[in-house]
Formats: C-alpha cells, structure tokens, sequence
C-alpha cells in the first residue's frame, strides 16, 4: 500500500515519537491497564499506523466491492441500492399469536421474516407427544402440521417477504411446508425466496437441536441442496451459522474458522454426491454474531467473506462469482444481554447492530432489551427494529461502502483475524475435516476453553460488564414481561387431535410409506416429504419414519 521510503520515514517519526513523547507521558501517566486484548488474546496495539499493514494489496487483498476477493462487500453499491434486511426473529405460542406479531412488525416496517420454532417442532415431535411436554409454543411457534403453517402465513405474500426459518434437523419438512404454502397463495417455486438454517454440524458442537447420526444429517442437507438448487434458485438452502458458535463462548476467530470449517464440510459432501459447487455455491448463506468489541467484529466480518471467497475459488475450483460470495445474516449477541438494568441493552445492541452493518452483513436482527428476562414484549421488539432504522435512515453510514476500510486498525485485524481463521483451518484439515474434529471434540474444547478465560476475565474485573461487575445497583428498573398463553399447550394438542380426524389418513400412511422405502433406497427425500406434507402428515410422523431407518445420535463421551 505503502512505497518502501515512506515507510521508513514513518518507521522514523514513530520512533522519534515513542522516544520524545509517548515515554515521558507513560512515565507520568501510565496507561489503565497493563495490557489490552482482543477476544482471542491478542495484544491490542495502542496505535495503528501504516506499519501495521504495510504488505496490504490493495487489489488483490480488499479489492473492489462487489468484486473477489469481496473484502469490501457483496455488491458494488451496498446499502445504497438496497438497506440489509430488516429480520427479527419471531415466533411464540400458536400460530395465531405468531402471525400476528409477524404482520405487526411488517406494518412497522421490518422487511423480511424470521420464523423461531419452539423446540418439539425443532426436534421432531409432535405437541401432543410425552418428549413435548412443557415446551410446546415455548421458545416459538408450535407447529404439527400444513395446518399450523397456514395459519402462520395467512396472509402473508410469500413472493413479498423472504422468510427465513430457524430449522435444522427437520428443516426439510418445514421448507416442504413453506413451499407447499406458495403453492397456494400462486408463487412459483423459482420466485421463492427465504433460508433454512439446515446446519447440523454447529447443533453437534454448540446447540444441540440434532436428531439423526451426522452421516444421515449430511444426506438430508445434500438432498435439500440437490432438489433446492435446481428448483428453488432464489432460496438460500443453509444458513452456516457462527452466532450459536459465539454464544457458546467462542472468540472472533473461532466463530469464523468453525463457521468456514462447517461450510467446506458441507461443500465437500455435496461434491462428493455429484454436486456442482458452481450451482449450489450461490444458495448457500451465513449467520454471525454481532458481539462487543466494535472494531474487531467489523473486521471479523470482513475477513470471513474474504476467506470464503478464497476457500470456493482456490480449494473448490469454483468460477462463477455469484458462489463465491459470502452472504451473512447477523443478530446482535445474545449473551450479552444483562437481565441487570434492562435498559442498557439498548445500547449494546446498537452498537453491535452498528458493527454488523460497518462489516457489511445482509440481513439483521436487534434484540430486544428484555431479551435475559423473557420473550420480547411487543414495546421491545419495536425498539429493536427502529434501532435498526435509525441506523440506517440517520447516521449516515449506509451512504458510503465499506466507511471504515483503510482504517490501520480495522484493516490491521482484518488480516489478523484472517490469518489465525486459515491456522484453525488448516489444524481442522489435518484431522481430516469438520465432522472428525467435532467426533474428536475438538472445536467442542477449544470454545470451552475461551468461554472459561473470558468468564475468569470478567471475575477479575478485567473485563467490565457495566451493571453487573462494575456500576450496578440495588434499584430494580421495571420492566414489562411478556406473558404466553397457559392454555396453549391444551389447545394445540386439541387442534392436532381434529387434524387427524379429518385429514385422508390412507393417503398420509401411503405417503409416509413411500418416505421410508425411499430412506431405505438412500434415495433424494425431498420430493417424498413434499408429498407427506401435502397430504398433512405431522412433523412427529415424517421424523418417526426416518428414525426408523436413520436411527438417532445419542452425544457419546468424546464430544
Ligand atoms: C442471504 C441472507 C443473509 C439475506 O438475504 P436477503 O434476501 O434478506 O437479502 P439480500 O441478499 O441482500 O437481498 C435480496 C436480493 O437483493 C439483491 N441486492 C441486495 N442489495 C443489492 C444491491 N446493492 N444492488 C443490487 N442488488 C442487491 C440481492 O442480490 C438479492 O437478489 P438475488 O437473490 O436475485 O441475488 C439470507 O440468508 C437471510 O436472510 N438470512 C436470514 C437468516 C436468519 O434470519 N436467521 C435467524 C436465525 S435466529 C437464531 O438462530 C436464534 C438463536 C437460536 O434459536 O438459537
């Protein structure tokens, strides 16, 4: 970036400066702390200057946006031509309550969908099974069958709002539902856009809503990107996520390498069935965390695009652009959130709503302030989302692309967190791939082992969470909780209870065979659950059916 003699004479004045004025001034005032760190224990420097990123290329490293390595972005114009989509995630009770939340927020000017299912849906049975018990509409919507997703989406355009649904061991069955619905309401399948979140492999290493052994897993999600690729080219058929990664104590650079590790572990497989990453590539999406530190996640950011564009191109062979690019969704970090004074979550999260739209992301969801204590109250999430709209509509910072490339600092961690991303990387290949080091409890290990330094940090007060370790108090600031329906686990047992009287049930029990001949034939499942799902097959049947012949993965010691 820099010509080699401007370096030196910048070589010179900074140690003329470091001799004359920054040691007579530690001597006089020595600074806070004896060192600062980055979340992956890094020295944080007190001062970036061209030094620090002197083998910078401009064109090969950052680039143009919308061009490789895509550094500075996906698309040349950015927030220009379009803001990032506006996402909250949603969902709680029945469907009913759901879809009426989902139209408020679209009335308030959110712009796209974001479905949270409760767990029994996540998992696989249905609200009426004993597994279910307690937890039916508790996290999210409830949903047994075609039914319920009629309900949630009436209306609803789906060639309107993209939906995104957070779905990964049955996220087959309810994108079968999604499609079913567009169906219809007239869509065509190609106009249908939207995610499934469809990443198992991050449910094994940190949030635990898998059912099948990761071989059958795997099967299910090349089977989604065979069928979805070639019939569903708007969709984004994986959202490879990082955020649940980060929450389970990861650092910025784990997040991004387990996260990359993740997506060439899918990648492969899906070469590996006859695949063509030139086509699949460009349905694939990601998901990341928008956490403290505002610099370093910018450049986290930044960083994982470049890698990924790397990774497709160099590793994969990949030419088509469009599967190059790393498109992200962010949601601001949860565990970040103080149940202790509320109210100062607003603020976190609008400064790590900040970062995500600094580095680029696509698509974001705020949380709401009283997320560590309940649900989000209809007050919270409104708050979330205009936080979202002020930053969009006000600051100024969706004008420029890319505003803070070239910064020394950000570009600086950029590299930074680049290069020890590529050292885990290739650590993960020398076990032989993301599914052995996660059966090796590798990744497993080393985010615990973050989670436990920055948890001692936080004891030791070198790390300052404001109203908990430092500045709180014993006033309680009130807050409204929001309240789920007591009667909703009843009520939707009962519901499912008329489904099956009146449904065909010839024509479910013919279907739910024909799935299972398919298992059994290790044929493509897609088009079979489609058909189960037209003929309003429950979610516990068509997941009891594969079980059948995929058996299920009980955690074994070594993860
Ligand atoms: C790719 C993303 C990230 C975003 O997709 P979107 O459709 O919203 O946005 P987009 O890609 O920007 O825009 C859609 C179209 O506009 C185009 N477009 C955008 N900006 C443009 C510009 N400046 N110039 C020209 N075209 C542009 C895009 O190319 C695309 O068109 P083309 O398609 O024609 O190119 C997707 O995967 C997504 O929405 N993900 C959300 C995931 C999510 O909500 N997850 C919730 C998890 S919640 C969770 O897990 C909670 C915790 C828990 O439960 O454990």
């Amino acid at each position: 970036m820099f010509e080699r003699e401007k370096i030196h004479e910048i070589e010179k004045s900074k140690k003329e400066w470091e001799e004359k004025k920054l040691e007579r001034t530690l001597s006089r005032f020595p600074e806070r702390k004896k060192e600062f760190v980055t979340s992956y224990e890094d020295e944080i420097e007190r001062l970036y200057t061209p030094l620090d990123i002197e083998n910078l290329d401009y064109i090969k490293d950052l680039g143009f946006p919308g061009e490789y390595p895509f550094t500075r972005g996906v698309q040349p114009t950015m927030y220009r031509g379009k803001l990032w989509t506006m996402r909250q995630y949603a969902g709680f009770g029945s469907a009913e309550e759901s879809n009426k939340r989902y139209k408020y927020l679209l009335e308030q000017g959110q712009t796209g969908l974001s479905i949270a299912f409760d767990l029994p849906t996540q998992i696989g049975f249905d609200s009426d099974d004993p597994m279910s018990e307690g937890e039916v509409g508790k996290v999210g919507v409830a949903i047994d069958s075609l039914k319920d997703m009629e309900i949630l989406f009436d209306g609803i355009p789906l060639d309107k709002v993209s939906v995104s649904m957070t779905i990964n061991s049955t996220a087959m069955i309810l994108l079968a539902m999604l499609m079913a619905i567009a169906k219809k309401q007239g869509v065509p399948y190609e106009k249908l856009r939207g995610t499934i979140q469809n990443d198992i492999l991050k449910e094994y290493i940190a949030r635990g809503t898998y059912i099948f052994p990761p071989k059958e897993s795997m099967k299910l999600i090349v089977d989604i990107f065979d069928y979805g690729s070639k019939n569903l080219p708007k969709f984004n058929l994986i959202s490879i996520s990082g955020y649940h990664i980060r929450e389970a104590g990861a650092n910025a650079v784990q997040e991004i390498a387990f996260t990359l590790a993740d997506g060439i572990a899918y990648v492969e497989a899906a070469i590996k069935a006859g695949l063509d990453p030139n086509e699949f590539g460009r349905n694939l999406s990601f998901f990341f965390n928008a956490h403290n530190n505002f610099l370093e996640e910018v450049a986290k950011f930044r960083a994982a695009r470049k890698l990924w564009a790397k990774i497709m191109k160099e590793r994969f062979g990949v030419t088509d652009e469009k599967a190059m690019k790393l498109k992200f969704h962010t949601q601001t970090a949860g565990s970040t959130l103080t149940a202790q004074q509320p109210l100062n979550n607003i603020i976190r999260v609008t400064i790590q709503a900040l970062a995500a739209v600094m580095g680029g992301t696509q698509s974001l969801h705020t949380n709401s302030y009283d997320e560590a204590l309940g649900l989000p109250t209809e007050q919270s999430v409104t708050v979330a989302l205009r936080t979202q709209q002020i930053i969009a509509h006000e600051m100024g910072v969706s004008e420029t692309v890319d505003p803070l490339a070239g910064s020394f600092a950000v570009e600086k961690l950029t590299s930074d967190i680049e290069e020890k991303a590529q050292k885990y990387l290739e650590k993960i290949d020398e076990i032989g791939g993301m599914v052995k080091a996660i059966e090796a409890g590798y990744p497993q290990k080393e985010i615990l082992n973050s989670a436990y330094k920055t948890q001692k940090r936080i004891e030791n007060k070198e790390q300052i969470i404001v109203g908990v370790n430092e500045y709180n108090s014993d006033k309680k600031e009130k807050i409204d909780i929001l309240k789920v329906d007591e009667k909703q686990e009843e009520k939707q047992i009962e519901k499912l209870k008329n489904l099956k009287k009146q449904r065909d049930n010839a024509k479910v029990e013919k279907s739910l065979n024909r799935l299972k001949k398919a298992a059994i034939n290790e044929e493509n499942l897609f088009p079979y659950v489609i058909e189960c799902v037209e003929n309003y097959s429950t979610v516990g049947e068509i997941t009891n059916i594969l079980k059948e012949v995929y058996g299920e993965y009980r955690e074994s010691t070594t993860i």
